[in-house]
């Protein structure tokens, strides 16, 4: 379970997160929605130890699996060599390299260097990057973007399978539909803040997310 508690983190002396509260459970997949800039990015870098808090806390319950975008490799490596040095760095197996290519549909994309790739299957490497340590928690900055049909499937799946093996998973999106439809909790960023969490249940009744959302972050719907 990841566990942020008063979280506070300034970038470029500027206040982003100014007091972040979220419990993000086990067995369970966790959107993370808020406005551009309002500091998604930042709390799954905090939470994966890559930004320092100026206070509060923050605990990801374990080893972490991090998705940051699609250009985070380096594009003169191959597919297979990337998934290797990431790999050797969080100490699973090397051949766990091949059934993680073969699970993301990346056998024929292994040896292509990263930067010949188009976005979508960058991506698709960038999410797989994240799986190979078989870790109990994963965090995944817009997953979604550049993915075609039968890889957005397959990101159901993925996050199906996560959280059929009890990992707590956060998802940081701008797209409502596949919360709703893939989340199990929602919860909204704005203001340096969580403002709001909600169970996708909570919009059954037609309520529309897309007006609940935007008055949290505090425009007219
Ligand atoms: N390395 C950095 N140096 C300075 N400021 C930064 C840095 N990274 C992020 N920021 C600032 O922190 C704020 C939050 O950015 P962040 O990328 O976390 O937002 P986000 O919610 O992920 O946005 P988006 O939806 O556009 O991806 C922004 O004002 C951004 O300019």
């Amino acid at each position: 379970m990841i566990s942020v508690h008063e979280l506070r983190v300034h970038r470029a002396r500027r206040p982003v997160l100014q007091g972040v509260t979220l419990a993000v459970p086990d067995g369970a997949v966790t959107y993370l929605l808020g406005r551009n800039g309002a500091g998604k990015s930042t709390l799954l870098r905090a939470i994966a130890g890559l930004v320092r808090p100026s206070a509060g806390t923050v605990d990801p319950g374990g080893d972490i699996g991090l998705h940051l975008g699609p250009d985070t490799a380096d594009p003169g490596h191959t597919v297979r060599r990337h998934l290797r040095w990431i790999a050797a760095g969080s100490g699973c197996p090397r051949a766990r390299v091949d059934d993680v290519l073969g699970e993301a549909g990346l056998d024929g994309a292994a040896d292509t260097r990263i930067g010949a790739l188009s976005l979508g299957w960058r991506q698709r490497v960038a999410v797989a990057a994240a799986l190979l340590p078989g870790a109990g928690t994963v965090v995944f900055d817009e997953p979604l973007n550049g993915l075609d049909i039968d890889a957005a499937l397959w990101f159901r799946d993925v996050l199906a399978d996560l959280t059929g093996r009890g990992a707590s998973v956060l998802v940081a999106t701008h797209h409502l539909d596949e919360a709703l439809r893939t989340g199990d909790r929602l919860a909204v960023l704005a203001g340096g803040r969580i403002v709001g969490e909600h169970l996708p249940s909570d919009f059954a009744d037609g309520a529309s997310l897309e007006a609940a959302y935007l008055r949290m972050i505090g425009e007219s719907a």
